[in-house]
């Protein structure tokens, strides 16, 4: 990147909003229910290209359609999941310009003086986080992380990166460091505590998982599953189209091999989420390439339980810093974000309305637009609160009760995998989850 700042939404890409659809037979096909080509969702996604900006009547009758296929597919239940975020490290020197939960690894090493806001948690100390949030009822623990050099798949993995003499391959040894982080076998086996499901490694630390070696990714998640892996989050997505993660994350892998690691991780027999994080230097082109390249996907693996949308939040990042964006997208986009997921992913049961991006109201009003899933309960957020967002970290089951009352819908604690089921009587004096291991209807807060 040169230093000269390009002016926000001035990037010269290849792929254009251009269709040769129309609105009305967009929507058509969409009321229709027929499967939606890349033209038909950028002519919904944009209210039409042939006016410029977003129409609001026309923007309406999308959300109405997206709204009514939420109701065919899965009806008036919004579920939500009991769970934990558990973060192992901060330490990440891959440097995406839309990431402000990073924190360069020279920082943790034991030869460095000064002060730093990162952390990086022990095995064991993930154990007692994961036990502690298990006693208090949860289902699930979600843990995504930075890309520490120290880590590495397990023993063998260490023991060809010592070897390999190589100078690229982003490894420094534990000892260096004030904190080890373990493998991340040692760590999917140290959250696997007392039956709680482990959500964890996405594409992108699959990729460091298997950095200098020639495992495929099967051998890699394979190994994962074998040390309590349950499901896999489909973050490091960003957008699946290269000339935009150029741009916004040069350091991360190619869309390919996103989509190489998800067909594996569902080879294996994992489930997984797929996400998207949308608003910033892309367009409504990439943005329903990118959705078309998660059905292909899903097409093919039958394993993407949900589709989560999430919004850049640009306040403290390196692209708003820079110049490079004005701003996140406005709740209009935010809307139709949803509602185009929806309809163009006639293959995937569930969208989540993502509450850490779109705050209370705004997620409830998202419910309205296509969305049926209302995240979950995480316990602690480090991601979205360091980029500058600031709807909080948690939320409890008499919370998500109250809300989901509401708007005229029925509560519903669930499984990762959606196929355990609770509804939830909003009128219970006492309002706590019930799936978890360990959970017996105490409230989690
Ligand atoms: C912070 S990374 C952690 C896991 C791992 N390092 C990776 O990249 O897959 C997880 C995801 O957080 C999301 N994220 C990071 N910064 C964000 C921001 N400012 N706004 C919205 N989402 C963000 C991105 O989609 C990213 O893939
Ligand atoms: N489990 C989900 C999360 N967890 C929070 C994330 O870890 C993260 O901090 C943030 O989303 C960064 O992009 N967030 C979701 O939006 N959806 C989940 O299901
Ligand atoms: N892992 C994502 C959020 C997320 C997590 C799990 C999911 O299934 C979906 C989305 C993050 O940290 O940004
Ligand atoms: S998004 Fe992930 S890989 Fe990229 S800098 Fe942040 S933590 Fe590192």
């Amino acid at each position: 990147m040169s230093d000269a700042t390009p002016p926000a939404g001035g990037f010269e890409f290849a792929q254009r909003p251009v269709t040769d659809q129309s609105f009305e037979n967009a929507l058509a096909k969409a009321r229709a229910g027929e499967r939606l080509s890349v033209a038909d969702g950028v002519e919904l996604i944009t209210t039409g290209t042939d006016t410029a900006g977003i129409d609001s009547r026309r923007k309406e009758l999308v959300l109405e359609a997206a709204d009514r296929r939420r109701a065919e597919v899965v009806g008036e239940e919004v579920t939500f999941v009991a769970n934990l975020n558990n973060n192992v490290t901060t330490a990440c020197n891959t440097g995406c310009l839309f990431c402000n939960f990073k924190d360069r690894s020279e920082q943790f090493r034991s030869d460095y003086q000064a002060e730093h806001g990162g952390f990086t948690k022990t095995p064991s100390e993930s154990r007692d986080i994961v036990s502690d949030a298990l006693d208090r009822g949860i289902y699930e623990v979600c843990s995504v992380s930075g890309l520490h050099p120290a880590l590495a798949l397990d023993e063998e993995h260490i023991e060809i990166l010592e070897a390999s003499g190589r100078g690229d391959l982003n490894y420094r040894a534990a000892g260096e460091y004030d904190t080890d982080p373990g493998t991340y076998c040692e760590q999917i086996r140290a959250m696997n505590v007392g039956g709680v499901h482990v959500h964890s490694m996405t594409p992108e630390e699959a990729y460091h998982a298997r950095r200098g070696t020639d495992w495929s990714y099967e051998e890699v998640f394979g190994r994962l599953k074998e040390a309590g892996l349950d499901s896999v989050p489909g973050t490091a997505a960003e957008i699946l189209v290269d000339e935009v993660r150029e741009v916004i994350c040069p350091g991360k892998i190619g869309s390919a091999e996103w989509l190489e690691a998800m067909e594996a991780a569902a080879a294996v027999g994992l489930g997984t989420t797929a996400t998207i994080m949308y608003g910033h230097v892309e367009n409504a082109r990439h943005r329903v390439e990118h959705l078309r390249k998660v059905r292909d996907l899903q097409d093919r693996t039958d394993a993407i339980t949900e589709f989560v949308p999430l919004s850049f939040v640009h306040e403290e990042t390196p692209l708003y810093d820079r110049g490079m964006v004005a701003g996140g997208a406005s709740p209009a986009e935010d809307e139709l974000m949803i509602a185009v997921s929806r309809l163009f992913l006639d293959n995937v049961e569930h969208i989540q309305s993502s509450w850490v991006k779109y705050g209370d109201s705004g997620g409830l009003k998202m419910l309205t637009c296509g969305a049926d899933d209302f995240m979950g309960t995480i316990l602690s957020e480090e991601i979205t609160k360091r980029a500058g967002g600031g709807y909080g970290e948690f939320r409890s089951v008499a919370e998500y009760a109250d809300m989901i009352t509401a708007i005229g819908r029925t509560p519903v604690e669930r499984s990762t995998d959606y196929e355990r089921r609770r509804v939830v009587d909003p009128d219970a004096d006492v309002l706590g989850p019930t799936l978890g291991p360990r959970a017996d209807g105490t409230p989690l807060l």
